[in-house]
């Protein structure tokens, strides 16, 4: 366990770093599930310490458990060392049930195996090599969700000012910042530029019930970074839109399928539904690790739930009677035509469904 001293916070805007790989071979996180009252930072050595940090949480967010099981089979590779490839496919095949819905945990494996598939038909008998490969093509993985989600941000918010005057109000949902990605953020990122561009109107934060997402860890980034939140309880969503308050509900994605159906953390639907309700923008903004033209639309998602104790306690605090039945699914499925844009690295789909998305994704789905 680490202390704030050593850790990764650059500078006065504490730029933060909840996933880095250290030179001694180990994947250092910080603990989210401890966040915002501690900033507490773990150390993990083994593909399985990877993967119950994205299943317990320590790491969530679609781009960040993508990295995180990246670095997970570099860890396996280093752990088991040679003739071992029955091991880390085994290791691989763990990280990948470590969470069901984001997709970008399957397509950062599926990098990840290339490497070794190629490596493998090279015929190449140094493990070294493989080790090499493996952690650059995790580095890459890595640099390239913060260069996108940059590059989101600055799309984005160009999209929002041909649309309308600033400044620029907006509701975010969930936790889709640094934490929750390589860096920067994807709809936190928007927000992000918005500010660095100074037109952000204002930004209201969505507790994100049950796990408290937008209270504990955007809210946290936010007042880090010294931009102004307002922190309102899910539940005040449509009555702060009704008051004319917000301009723009932006949201991240977990999966997005070929005809632009969205998954997103629970209660995104709806707020989707809300904004459509009072004629306000509603944008997606997701990296194309996000982006599963293999399947056909959202009813296709597979939905993760988890325990009925996120729903009964709150941070250990029993606030419901024992005995009580709960329903936890953790994710729900905006359908296209709710969303107004959605915006990627690759380019923006304004008003998406199946034609556009193909167009820019030339990959199909069978
Ligand atoms: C850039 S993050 C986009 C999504 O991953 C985010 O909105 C979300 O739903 C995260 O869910 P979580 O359960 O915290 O992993």
């Amino acid at each position: 366990m680490l202390n704030k001293n050593d850790s990764s916070f650059t500078g006065n805007a504490r730029s933060v770093s909840a996933i880095d790989w250290l030179p001694e071979g180990k994947l250092k996180l910080l603990d989210q599930r401890k966040l915002p009252t501690e900033e507490v930072y773990i150390e993990l050595s083994t593909a399985a310490d990877a993967a119950a940090a994205i299943k317990d949480m320590v790491v969530r967010g679609a781009p960040a458990i993508g990295i995180t099981a990246a670095y997970g089979v570099v860890l396996s590779v280093l752990k088991s060392g040679p003739d071992s490839t029955d091991q880390v496919a085994r290791d691989i095949e763990v990280l990948a049930a470590s969470r069901p819905t984001a997709v970008n945990l399957f397509w950062a494996l599926d990098r990840m195996k290339r490497v070794i598939q190629q490596h493998e038909s090279n015929g190449s008998p140094v493990e070294a090599l493989l080790q090499e490969a493996l952690l650059q093509e995790a580095q890459l993985i890595h640099e390239q969700d913060i260069a996108a989600n940059k590059k989101m941000g600055a799309s984005a918010v160009a999209l929002m000012r041909a649309r309308q005057s600033t400044p620029i109000r907006v509701l975010t949902h969930c936790n889709t910042g640094a934490l929750a990605t390589g860096g920067y953020g994807t709809a936190l990122g928007v927000v992000r530029r918005l500010q660095e561009e100074n037109v952000l109107g204002h930004v209201y934060a969505d507790e994100t019930r049950p796990w408290l997402q937008g209270a504990r860890l955007t809210a946290w980034e936010l007042v880090q970074e010294g931009i102004p939140v307002t922190l309102n309880a899910d539940v005040a969503a449509g009555h702060l839109m009704q008051a004319g308050k917000i301009d723009w509900v932006v949201v991240g994605a977990d999966r997005i399928t070929a005809n632009g159906d969205t998954a997103n953390k629970i209660g995104t639907y709806s707020l989707a539904v809300l904004a459509k309700h009072h004629g306000l923008k509603f944008m997606v903004v997701a990296p194309e690790s996000t982006i599963d033209m293999q399947l056909r639309t959202g009813q296709d998602i597979p939905i993760e739930e988890r325990e009925g104790d996120e729903i009964v306690a709150v941070k250990g605090q029993i606030i419901a009677p024992q005995g009580v039945h709960t329903f936890n699914p953790v994710f729900d499925v905006t359908p296209h035509d709710l969303i107004d844009a959605i915006v990627t690295e690759k380019g923006i789909i304004e008003y998406p469904n199946e034609t556009k998305m193909r167009a820019l994704f030339a990959k199909t789905c069978d």
